[in-house]
């Protein structure tokens, strides 16, 4: 899995225990992952369709650096599946991992459309492996 996203938790992220807030990192994550399926998928037109069980590991406090990681799992017809991991970059202890997340493919018309991707391509990722 690559870790390609960090962001730098700030006081607006937190919740009142001052703690990273769950909402503010799901928010994260569902920008990182749909970025990730439209370049997997190479289209524009992409939507999240399903998110399995999100377990909150550990919390992020003020200051800390952390890390989003996805990875492509399978490749449907018009689907693709992620999963995801959130860390700390620095001790790299796990702050959240959610098991699947669907994006569905859309033509113009916003109808599910078969994509014809089956394996993890780097396309769009400019000279990086
Ligand atoms: C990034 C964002 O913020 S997007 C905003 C939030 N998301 C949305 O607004 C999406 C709203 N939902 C929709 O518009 C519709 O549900 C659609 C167009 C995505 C899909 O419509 P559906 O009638 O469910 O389409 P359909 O039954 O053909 O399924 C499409 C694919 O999704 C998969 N799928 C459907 N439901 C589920 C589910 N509950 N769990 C996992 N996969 C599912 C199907 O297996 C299919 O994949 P495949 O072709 O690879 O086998």
């Amino acid at each position: 899995m690559n870790f390609h996203t960090r962001k730098w938790v700030k006081p607006e992220d937190l919740n009142p225990n001052g703690t990273l807030f769950g909402g503010t990192l799901l928010r994260w994550i569902d920008e990182e992952a749909v970025i990730y399926a439209i370049v997997q998928l190479g289209n524009p037109k992409v939507v999240t369709k399903f998110i399995s069980e999100i377990n909150f590991v550990s919390s992020a406090t003020l200051g800390e650096i952390i890390e989003l990681g996805i990875q492509a799992t399978y490749f449907g017809k018009t689907s693709i599946t992620l999963t995801c991991e959130v860390r700390n970059k620095i001790t790299r202890k796990s702050i959240l991992t959610i098991d699947k997340l669907v994006f569905v493919n859309l033509d113009e018309n916003g109808n599910p459309v078969p994509h014809g991707k089956t394996e993890i391509t780097y396309a769009f990722a400019g000279d990086r492996p």
